[in-house]
């Protein structure tokens, strides 16, 4: 069997700051098959960028540390590489594309001179050949007339726009890989769709695969096959992304379901969020991390860690870290936040509302 095209297996990554060490990331895995698209999703500082920064080694040398784990590419180790091998990598088969373009992307030069320098780093040609594929990837991105807008500055476009040169640029020199950190935040609701569709398309037309990063479950629903629910640097529950929105085995995912806006609710019914903090994940204590947020914790969810384990019910691939649902111990079905929490938004409510269907709140 081939190796996943992307892996990354029992991930530790600590940093060392002057409050001491930080461990940002903790036993994390996750594996993304070519042409595919997943989406890690979790709170602020549950650990989703600094997972994407190690893919790409761009993490501080001086204060961060790989401490346990594995990353590998089509079966190639990365974390082994010195930064020489890794240069190549980026960008020629693993790109990055961050929430803000403004901060990417040069001030002073034209979009055309920054795609165009993408290109003659990774492809080189002439000037011509250069011009005709900046051209063609603008076009490629939705850019209208890219003849003429090649000249534009940035501040000349508008966010989405930014973020469609961003994909044009990661696109310039056919990666295998796109890491998408939060590329849609920064966008209004309508533009969020348009630049989700776009990924979508160009992920069947070329074969990249996406690594999502994201808080919003309704991206996730409308774009992502397969779904990792992050929480405190580690996975918690992962799912194909119906299955995990028909079956969510785990809690905190409950949490996140709950805190997605329906169009079923009235519009002045408040959403519910998640009470409480994440935990310091330097002071974990070796129970459950979602511990002291849930409601159905018991004895032992203090005793040890849940291992990531098959969720009952659940289709092949689907595992939650949850011991309630563990199939000798457990003592919940995943029926019961419907129970106590009403009906949660349906799959088809959440891509509609991914679609950008006006859902009446922001
Ligand atoms: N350079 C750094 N030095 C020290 N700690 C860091 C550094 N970068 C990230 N961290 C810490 O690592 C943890 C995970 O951060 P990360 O940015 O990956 O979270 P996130 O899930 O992407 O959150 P957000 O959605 O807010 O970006 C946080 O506690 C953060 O403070």
């Amino acid at each position: 069997m081939s190796p996943p095209l992307l892996e990354v297996r029992d991930l530790e990554v600590a940093f060392e700051t002057h409050r001491g060490r930080v461990k940002a990331v903790d036993g994390l895995s996750f594996r993304l098959e070519k042409g595919e698209i997943i989406a890690l999703v979790g709170e602020s500082g549950c650990g989703k960028s600094v997972a994407v920064r190690s893919v790409m080694k761009l993490l501080p040398e001086r204060t961060a540390r790989y401490e346990a784990g594995s990353i590998t590419l089509d079966g190639k180790d990365l974390l082994g590489l010195d930064d020489k091998a890794m240069q190549k990598i980026r960008g020629r088969e693993i790109a990055l594309i961050f929430q803000d373009p403004m901060s990417s992307l040069n001030p002073v030069l034209t979009i055309g001179q920054q795609i165009g320098e993408a290109i003659k780093r990774h492809q080189g040609g002439n000037r011509r050949q250069i011009a005709e594929r900046t051209i063609e990837l603008l076009r490629r991105v939705g850019i209208p007339a890219p003849e003429t807008r090649l000249n534009a500055y940035p501040h000349e476009f508008s966010g989405g726009m930014r973020q469609r040169v961003m994909i044009a640029m990661a696109l310039s020199c056919n990666p295998r890989v796109i890491l998408a950190d939060e590329i849609t935040t920064a966008l209004d609701v309508t533009i969020q769709a348009q630049i989700m569709d776009l990924l979508k398309s160009l992920v069947s037309s070329t074969g990249t695969a996406v690594v999502m990063i994201t808080h919003d479950m309704g991206i996730v629903a409308g774009a992502a096959e397969r779904v990792y629910v992050m929480y405190a640097g580690t996975v918690v529950e992962t799912a194909a992304t119906a299955d995990l929105f028909a079956r969510p085995a785990m809690p905190y995912t409950w949490g996140l379901l709950r805190s997605i806006p329906s169009l079923e609710r009235p519009v002045d019914e408040p959403l519910v969020p998640i009470e409480g903090l994440p935990p310091n994940i330097a002071q974990l204590d070796g129970g459950c991390r979602f511990r002291p947020r849930c409601a159905y914790r018991r004895a032992i969810c203090g005793q040890s860690e849940p291992p990531l384990a098959p969720a009952p019910d659940g289709a092949e691939g689907h595992l939650t870290r949850c011991w309630g649902f563990d199939p000798e111990i457990g003592w919940l079905r995943d029926t019961d936040w419907k129970k106590d929490l009403g009906d949660p938004a349906t799959m088809a409510e959440i891509s509609a509302a991914a679609a950008k269907v006006p859902c009446g709140r922001s």
